[in-house]
């Protein structure tokens, strides 16, 4: 078994426990009666490199990153430093994240906000909605192309954004195939947990400019921002060098600075 894998069965073993608790059709309801999702693609779609700020306060590879006592105030303080949107984890036993954390960030500030769990049931993607979600993470290594399709599917009929992450040329082809509009790759292997920034130049070229490209995971420094900036991106995801930084709102600003697109 893969890290993917096992985290993924836990994710399958609490959403039970999401069904028992909250019905189906309860959850659709509350979909359906919360405020229109935000539509992110114009932010990335700016000259400027965009910053998805993650609010994580753990991750499988390094243990507990940051105690994050108000994720409110640390959403808040994203939004003020310029970020285009908020990536929310919301995985419980690895990431440390919650729902809760998700109601707490979606309340503080008026960007878009992203859930960033492992979804992989159309229940999570309803859920997502109730809680405010404007975008969802799609992971292509988790997914068949059936279910990439449907979920990409029911993220559009709930007026939300599909991220659709990628990390090798395999998964690119996929993704590109499906048509999506905006692409992350992840430098991180979610199957051994190694980061490798060299990943994002070749996968970014291969999937070209008509795509939007997210640069994710292992991005500390502005000069590493400037570098995928030049290598093609349009946005970064950024989660541990945020969420350890001292000055959260300089630390954005500083990222955004970094590259003259
Ligand atoms: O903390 P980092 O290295 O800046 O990474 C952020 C983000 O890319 C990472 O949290 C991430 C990318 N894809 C994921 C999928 C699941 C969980 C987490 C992730």
């Amino acid at each position: 078994m893969t890290v993917l894998d096992e985290i993924v069965a836990g994710v399958r073993e609490d959403l039970a426990e999401h069904k028992s608790r909250v019905p189906l059709d309860d959850v659709r309801r509350a979909a359906r009666e919360a405020p229109p999702a935000l539509d992110p693609m114009p932010r990335f779609l700016a000259d400027e490199l965009a910053v998805i700020a993650e609010v994580k306060r753990r991750s499988p590879s390094k243990g507990a990153l940051a105690d994050i006592a108000d994720p409110a105030a640390l959403a808040a303080s994203y939004e003020l430093g310029g970020a285009a949107a908020i990536s929310v984890l919301t995985e419980p036993r690895r990431f440390g994240g919650s729902l809760a954390d998700l109601d707490a960030v979606r309340a503080a500030v008026q960007i878009p906000v992203l859930r960033k769990d492992f979804m992989v049931d159309e229940y999570q993607f309803y859920e997502a909605r109730a809680h405010g979600a404007d975008l969802v993470l799609l992971i292509v290594a988790a997914l068949t192309d059936d279910e990439l399709r449907r979920f990409a599917d029911l993220t559009g009929e709930l007026g939300m954004t599909a991220l659709v992450e990628t990390h090798t040329p395999d998964e690119v082809d996929r993704a590109l195939a499906g048509g999506f509009p905006l692409i992350g790759v992840n430098n991180r292997n979610l199957k051994t947990l190694d980061i490798d920034l060299d990943t994002f130049a070749p996968l970014a070229r291969r999937l070209g400019s008509g795509v939007v490209r997210v640069a994710e995971s292992g991005i500390f420094t502005p000069q590493d921002a400037a570098r995928v900036a030049s290598e093609g991106a349009d946005a970064i995801l950024v989660g541990e060098a945020l969420v350890k930084h001292g000055d959260p709102v300089g630390a954005i600003r500083s990222f955004r600075a970094a590259s003259e697109r």
